[in-house]
Formats: structure tokens, sequence, C-alpha cells
């Protein structure tokens, strides 16, 4: 089995291998459903070649950007595109192009990747741990009169938005700019969120990314007319349905007025929020609690540390605390003992011979780092083990985030 990098001009046969593997045929790289392939960088792509030279596996890597707890962004391989052909499965090919690709990100000094999982059963081997979860909410319209915010008469807490700015529909052709601008701002400041690399707004202006089918988008402005959020949404079946595919905020009253914007919609039934963090406060904005249906609840970004001490000295921290970390990456075959020591927000990684707080596998840093999954949730769960009863305590407190992780980037 050999695995090679890809050039542009492997471009068709990439794309060929992969379509098999996903059981979908091959479509024209640059037109229609094949799109989304024009996005690749073949450069950071793989193919799994047999001894006679016939590729049987793909995978591929974006150049992403993604937003660590407090507000620190750093480079981050977006894994995509891994498929290997039916007839070649279960024969270690991609665990070679996983022990080839994670060498090669590391050699690149990236200290961590992500992806998207097509299933949770694959990735945690290769020490991917899921980091963000997702939702959807649907609202049935006779159902979403508002609750009066109980805090708005007295603090700036969020309120309807129309006071504090305007929604305004845009024609979807053309509108990319103002998207793309809106939407590295929300990024930038919400941790697990992802860059949004600019050719894949030239590819789609006005549509999320990648998106085969058209969408309304409706742009909230702020008092001064700037924007600073949008709603991507279509109308369809099943019982006049608006499906909102994003809902991009740059703070909690954008997203309330643009939630009250689609909830108004006439000849609508039913609108269905995709892409919600676990717990959004959307459901206590409506004067019937119940009503908000919250379905499709998943994993979303999948985390893998390649650097444990680069890693956590990266992110911001909010509460002070000692604790000493067990780590060991069996697909590397590595093992190391952290001292993480956290003042003032910002965190010191160095080794140590102490006795061990919390001995973890590395997959598992993976999903507490971005504060999306509390590490106690593992411990309970019964795969990190806490050696003293306060230690899954103090590591709640140390790894939660100051917002919730989330991301909405499909790739
Ligand atoms: C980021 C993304 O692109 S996600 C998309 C992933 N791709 C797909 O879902 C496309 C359809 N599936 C496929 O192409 C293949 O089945 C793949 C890529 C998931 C797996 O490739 P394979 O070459 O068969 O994997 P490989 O032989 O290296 O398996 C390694 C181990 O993972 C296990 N494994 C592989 N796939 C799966 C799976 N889908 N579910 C559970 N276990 C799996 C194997 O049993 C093996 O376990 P072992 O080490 O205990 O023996």
């Amino acid at each position: 089995m050999e695995i090679r990098p890809t050039t542009d001009e492997d471009l068709e046969v990439f794309v060929d291998t992969v379509h098999a593997a996903f059981g979908r045929f091959p479509e024209t790289p640059l037109e229609g459903g094949g799109l989304w392939w024009s996005a690749l960088d073949m450069d950071r792509c793989v193919l799994a070649l047999t001894a006679d030279g016939r590729p049987v596996g793909t995978a591929g890597a974006h150049s992403f950007e993604l937003t660590l707890p407090g507000e620190t962004i750093v480079p981050a391989p977006g894994v995509t595109a891994v498929g290997v052909l039916p007839s070649h499965r279960r024969q270690g090919v991609l665990s070679a192009m996983m022990r080839h690709q994670l060498g090669e990100l590391r050699a690149r000094g990236e200290f961590l990747s992500v992806l998207l999982a097509s299933e949770a059963t694959i990735y945690g081997r290769f020490g991917y741990g899921p980091a963000t979860y997702t939702q959807e909410l649907t609202v049935p319209r006779h159902r979403a009169a508002p609750a009066p915010l109980r805090a708005s008469a007295t603090t700036d807490a969020p309120v309807t938005g129309a006071a504090h700015g305007s929604v305004e529909m845009l024609r979807s052709a053309g509108c990319g700019e103002i998207l793309e601008e809106v939407y590295d701002r929300y990024r930038r400041a919400q941790p697990g969120a992802l860059s949004r690399p600019h050719r894949w707004w030239a590819l789609r202006a006005g549509q999320p990314p990648i998106s085969p089918a058209p969408r309304y988008v409706v742009v909230h402005r702020d008092a001064d007319g700037v924007p600073d959020g949008y709603a991507s949404y279509s109308l369809g079946e099943p019982e006049t349905t608006l499906t909102v595919d994003e809902t991009i905020a740059t703070d909690a009253t954008v997203f309330t007025a643009l939630a009250r914007f689609v909830l108004n919609h006439d000849l609508v039934s039913r609108v269905v929020f995709k892409h919600v963090p676990p717990r959004h406060p959307l459901r206590w904005q409506l004067a019937d609690f119940r009503a908000g249906k919250v379905s499709g609840d998943m994993d979303w970004l999948w985390v893998r540390l390649l650097d444990v001490p680069r890693a956590l000295t990266a992110r911001g921290w909010f509460a002070d605390g000692e604790l000493v970390l067990d780590v060991e990456d069996p697909f590397l075959g590595e093992h190391g003992r952290h001292l993480l020591t956290v003042r003032d927000g910002k965190a010191d990684c160095v080794p140590t011979d102490r006795e061990p707080d919390l001995s973890l596998d590395v997959r598992d840093l993976g999903s507490v780092y971005l504060g999306g999954t509390a590490p106690s949730t593992l411990v309970h769960a019964g795969h990190i083990r806490a050696h003293r009863p306060d230690a899954a305590t103090l590591a709640d407190a140390l790894f939660r985030s100051d917002r919730a992780p989330h991301c909405l980037h499909w790739f």
C-alpha cells in the first residue's frame, strides 16, 4: 500500500474514488453537486494506492482557523473527504492514511486537527474526540408567542431587537460579501467556530457555502446600519416548513431579532432552526416553554490534539488551578505526564513526574479541550480516571469556556 500526496492533476481520480467510497456516482468536479470538490486543496490531499497503482482510498484537509476559548485563533486542519473503496475495507487502508496524515500535520507544525465524522465509531481510535454538539429546534408557529423578557425593562439584556436595529431581506446574488464579513466577526468571538476561506464564499455567494439549494437571506443591521447578523432559510414541505440553515449573530439580541423574523413569517406552519447549540436560550424566549422541540442532538466537531502542551497553552482559561494530567496516545504509541498550571487566564504546561490527578486518553482530552464536554461526564462514564475525589470538579472549573463552544460549518 502506497500513500502519496496529490496534485491538481489528481482531482478527477480523487473525486471518482471518494464518490465510489460514499456510494455516489461521479459528477463533473466544478459543476452542480460537484462544486464542493472545487473547495478542496489538492496539495493537502492523499491517495492510497495498491501495489499495482490502483487508487483505493482518499483523505484531505482544509486549512481553517479555529477559535479557542478566550478568543484565541489558531490554525486547524479540517480533515475531510475520507473514504476507502468497499472492496478494500477493513484491511487497514484508513489506518495507514490516518498515520500518514497525522505525521504530515505534525511535520507542518500543527498542534491539533478537527473533523466531522460520518459515523461516531470511526475516529476515536485515531485520537479524535467529540468536542462540540448540535441540535435542531422545531417551533410550531401557532405556539411561537414570545415570552415577555423579564430583564429587558431594566437592563441591556436581550430584547426583541426591533428598537435596536433592522432586518432586511437581501437578494441572494451579490450579498456574499456582507455575509462573509458578518460570519467572520461572529466566528472570531465564538469558541469552536471555523473560518470559511474566501473562495468558499466566492463559489456560492448568498448561500451557506456549498449548499446546493436556493436560500433566502435576511440580514440584521445595528442602529447605525452596520450588518451584525444574518439568517439563511428555505421554505418547503412538509407542512409549509421554514428551515433556517444558519442563524449567525454577533450577539444575543441579534439572534432574538432574526428568530422573531422567521417565527412571524406568514404561510408557514413551523420553523426548524438547524444547528443550534445545546441549551440555546430560544426556548426560554417562548411563552410556551414546551413549544420548542429538540431533535437531531449529535456530536459535530471532533478534535485531535497533536501537541498537548502547545494546545493547552494556546487557549484562554477562566479559573486558576493546577492539575497533573497523565495522557495516553495509543494510536501514536505516546505517553506524557503534564503539569497544567493556570493563573490569570494563561496556562503553563510542563512535563512532570508528580502523581497524576487525572489519567486520560488523548481522545478524551480532545473532547474536553474546547470546554464543550465536562471532564466529570467522562469520569462518570468511566473513560477518565480521577485519582482524588475533587480532581473532576477542579477539572470542570478549569476546562470550562467563557462561551459554550459551537461549530456550524459543514465540510
Ligand atoms: C472526516 C470524514 O471524511 S468522515 C467520512 C468517512 N468515510 C465514510 O464514511 C465513507 C464510507 N466508509 C469508508 O470509506 C470506510 O469504511 C472507512 C474510511 C470509514 C474505514 O476505512 P477502512 O480502510 O475500512 O478502515 P481500517 O481497515 O483502517 O479500520 C481500522 C479500524 O477501524 C474499524 N472501523 C473502520 N471503519 C469503521 C466503521 N465505519 N465503524 C466502526 N469501526 C470501523 C475497523 O474495524 C478497524 O478496527 P480494528 O483496528 O479494531 O481492526
